[in-house]
């Protein structure tokens, strides 16, 4: 253990990272001279969220890569259903048995991040929503929950160690508010000072009203947004503070200041204030989403189908149809007519034949969520 009670890479990558039982198992497998040639599938039977979205799959390579195994998964940023196996390996038990710990941790956690992500913003039919969330969670993790909820459709996020490519934004704390004499001259130091690309949000609700604070943030200053991050013993009621905001912006003629709400915003406060409010900066309703409940079980041994109970034998496809009905058969039975193999080879005898293109993710999510139905 290092300085943080973190787990390295390495161990991570050596299979250190795992239940006892994993070890202790491979080891009597091995003194019995017993190493079968298995497919495991990766499936969940039920979800917090339906569609979930599929992500954590680059990690997974990551792990298995130079494994003697072969691997396809449905590309990230896939909608999947309980039941539909989302992945598969194919290999010796006991040359990957010992990675289910961390495969799961890695495609549970960033499937959930995404699937709520998904859900949310879904919710904000067009609003933008930043997922300011990383403080909710361990910092190693960060750049996970970043690109996940990033691939799950968020216009930005906070953490400045999100993977490259990913729009980091934010406006300002309490903390530097109070740094100061007066909000006015907090607004004032960050309009003249903040880099020219950075949107002029100030936030309104440290002291005073929120409708006080919006007004003298305007008048001293050119912003572009105001923040009300009101806390939750203030809000008796959060829509008529909006609406009061909002016709007092209008009626000064601020019609162009969009309001941003943060502080434990919920995909329900997303359809209750989207109508009125231009952005929302979510935090622990993204990072400390649900996780999704994968396992990884044996369909097949020695080319014969199995399975424990509770779950299907018979290694299995995916096959989508041009008007998205899913379809889940054995692998070695045509699809039907039209539709789409949904698992690809990823990784074949250890070699990795694709890796995940964040981008891809993404926009894989943003041309599925218009037809998500409310819950
Ligand atoms: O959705 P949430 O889980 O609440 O997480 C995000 C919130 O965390 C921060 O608030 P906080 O008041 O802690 O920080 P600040 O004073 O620096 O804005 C941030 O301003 C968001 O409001």
């Amino acid at each position: 253990m290092g300085r943080f009670h973190i787990v390295d890479d390495d161990t991570i990558a050596d299979g250190g990272c795992t239940d006892i039982y994993f070890q202790r198992c491979e080891e009597i497998l091995k003194q019995e001279e017993k190493n079968p040639q298995v497919t495991m599938e990766v499936t969940t039977t039920g979800m917090p969220r339906s569609p979930g979205v599929f992500c954590g799959l680059n990690d997974v390579i990551a792990l298995l890569e130079g494994l003697p195994v072969d691997v396809d998964a449905m590309p990230e940023g896939s909608l999947f259903s309980a039941r539909e196996p989302v992945m598969r390996i194919s290999g010796r038990y006991s040359d990957f048995g010992r990675y289910e710990t961390a495969l799961l941790g890695f495609l549970c956690h960033a499937s959930g991040i995404a699937t709520a992500a998904a859900h949310i913003v879904g919710a904000a039919g067009g609003r933008r929503v930043y997922s300011f969330g990383s403080r909710r969670q361990h910092p190693a993790i960060a750049p996970m929950i970043e690109r996940s909820a990033w691939i799950g459709g968020v216009d930005g996020v906070s953490n400045t160690t999100a993977p490259p490519g990913i729009p980091v934004v934010g406006t300002m704390p309490h903390a530097y508010v109070m740094c100061h004499a007066s909000p006015e001259e907090a607004w004032v130091a960050f309009d003249r000072h903040a880099p020219p690309d950075v949107p002029r949000l100030m936030l309104c609700d440290t002291f005073g009203d929120e409708k006080e604070e919006c007004l003298r943030a305007v008048t001293c200053t050119a912003a572009t947004g105001v923040r009300l991050d009101t806390p939750r013993s203030r809000r008796g009621n959060m829509r008529s503070i909006l609406e009061e905001v909002r016709w007092e912006l209008d009626s000064r003629g601020h019609e162009d200041v969009g309001i941003f709400l943060s502080g434990g915003v919920t995909e329900e406060d997303i359809r209750t204030y989207r109508d009125i409010v231009a952005s929302f900066g979510v935090g622990g309703a993204i990072a400390n989403a649900p996780v999704i409940d994968f396992s990884l079980d044996i369909v097949s041994i020695e080319g014969e189908a199995i399975a424990k109970r509770g779950k299907w034998s018979g290694i299995k496809q995916v096959w989508e149809s041009p008007d998205g009905e899913r379809t889940v058969l054995l692998a070695s039975a045509s699809g039907p007519t039209g539709a789409t193999p949904l698992l690809e080879p990823v990784i074949k005898d250890g070699v990795v034949m694709q890796r995940p293109e964040t981008a891809d993710a993404r926009a894989r999510v943003l041309r599925s969520i218009p037809n998500f139905r409310d819950p």
